[in-house]
């Protein structure tokens, strides 16, 4: 039992490592970080309330995670092939079209919140 004990908390250390890692080297992640931030400022500006601002941490954390696994698809796919191949080019744009996906979903979500505000 101390054993499995043990092994979530080290666990739990490298997930906060590899977020750090991500936070501190990866622009695409530092850039949506900003942007998150930049609405968060804005839901206390506009006082959003309770259901919207889960809405937007759904959508934040959504775009966030998305674009966090397409970094690390990125980096297996320039490990194991760091010349250039069709198939490798395939696989990046899929993982890219994820993360269009979930920046589509968050766009829709911020029209949905705000518009009503400026209107
Ligand atoms: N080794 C490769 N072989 C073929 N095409 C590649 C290769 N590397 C990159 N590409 C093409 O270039 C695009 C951009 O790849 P890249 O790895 O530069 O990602 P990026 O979206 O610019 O991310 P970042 O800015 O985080 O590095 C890919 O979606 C793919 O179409």
């Amino acid at each position: 039992m101390s054993g499995f004990i043990i092994g979530r908390i080290k666990s739990i250390r490298y997930a906060v490592k590899g977020l750090f890692l991500l936070l501190a080297t990866e622009n695409a992640i530092i850039t949506q970080s900003v942007i998150a931030l930049i609405f968060v400022g804005l839901g206390f500006y506009l006082d959003i309330d309770r259901v919207e601002w889960a809405l937007q941490i759904l959508a934040i954390g959504l775009v966030l995670s998305i674009e966090s696994l397409n970094t690390a698809v990125e980096k297996v796919c320039d490990f194991i092939h760091p010349e250039h191949h069709e198939k490798i080019g395939f696989i990046k744009d899929i993982a890219s079209g994820a993360v269009t996906f979930a920046a589509l979903t968050a766009f829709a979500v911020a029209v949905l919140i705000y518009s009503p505000y400026l209107m």
